[in-house]
């Protein structure tokens, strides 16, 4: 029924995965998190670490992007058991849809309930600047539209339903708690909300391309965070994802700006420490099964 392309993981390999890894801590996280490009210094803030090494994880992809340290790290925050990726997959690496996605499923069957994805985008927004943090509240997945979605081929209930609903995809009560959390540390003037787009990339895009995303409501653009967020919410994840705003996407023929990644990994550095309180604060105020 589905052509010999399809190139996922059974639940059967997922389940393999986690349980290996679980046979090697004891940290049994409620909450995961995705560090974006040159945000990786999210996971140094666990306590009681146990590593692994993307490559020693069986059927793990590895980080080939500059900035993405490839490790898995369980430990605590303020208490609370984690898992954090340092370092994600995108599409542009080469890799399936499916694989760039896979520890989301990891995730699950190891007992996460909450995602927080961070990601560096480019601000499409006019009024956002470099450095903003901005609060995911929806997101425009321009692969999807092209027939690139990490759900296609057979589906397992055993993940979730066929048609997953996608509307309610960001958790708002996240969202909320993000915001209260961001006033609270006086973050307001750099604290924003809106719209991510991905892209494939791995080029960034041209002048033409930024203006029509930002006419069809896209506030940043970006080439991750999509993908993982729809297998999340497939099976049953609450997510909530930020961008940092780490360069002024180019929207005008007389600038000489440049999108380059080497500007997105400074950013990352000169907002890491805020970030990380912002995600820290958060992980220590999400109940298991509730927010308080
Ligand atoms: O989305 P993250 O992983 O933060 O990385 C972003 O930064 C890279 C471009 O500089 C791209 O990979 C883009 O998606
Ligand atoms: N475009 C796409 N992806 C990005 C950008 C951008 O301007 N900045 C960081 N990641």
């Amino acid at each position: 029924m589905f052509p010999e392309s399809h190139t996922g993981y059974s639940y059967e390999d997922c389940r393999a995965t986690a349980d290996w890894l679980l046979a090697q801590t004891a940290v049994r996280p409620v909450v995961g998190i995705v560090c974006g490009s040159g945000l990786g210094g999210l996971a140094d803030m666990l306590k009681d670490q146990v590593v692994f090494n993307y490559r020693d994880i069986p059927n793990f992809p590895q980080s080939t992007v500059h900035g993405h340290a490839g490790r898995l790290v369980f430990g605590t925050l303020k208490g609370r058991p984690c898992v954090c990726m340092q370092g994600r997959f995108h599409l542009y690496e080469g890799y399936p849809i499916q694989k760039i996605t896979l520890p989301m499923r990891i995730f699950k069957l190891l007992g996460v309930e909450t995602v927080i994805l961070t990601n560096a985008a480019g601000g499409l927004n006019q009024d956002f600047k470099v450095g903003d943090i901005m609060i995911i509240k929806d997101h425009l997945n321009m692969p999807g539209f092209a027939g690139n979605n990490p759900l296609i081929g057979p589906n397992d209930e055993r993940f979730g339903v066929r048609f997953p609903c996608m509307s309610d995809a960001y958790d708002r009560e996240l969202q909320q708690l993000a915001m209260d959390v961001g006033i609270e540390l006086g973050y307001g003037d750099f604290l924003r909300e809106g719209v991510y787009c991905v892209l494939g990339g791995p080029s960034f895009e041209t002048i033409a391309e930024c203006r029509m995303l930002h006419k069809l409501g896209a506030d940043a653009v970006g080439m991750s965070t999509v993908h993982e967020v729809i297998v999340a919410r497939h099976c049953g994840m609450r997510v909530f994802a930020l961008s940092l705003i780490t360069n002024r996407a180019v929207m005008d023929y007389d600038s000489e700006e440049k999108a380059n990644h080497e500007e997105v990994l400074e950013t990352g550095k000169q907002r890491a420490e805020q970030l990380e309180r912002m995600v820290s604060t958060m992980v220590t105020r999400i109940g298991h099964n509730n927010y308080s």
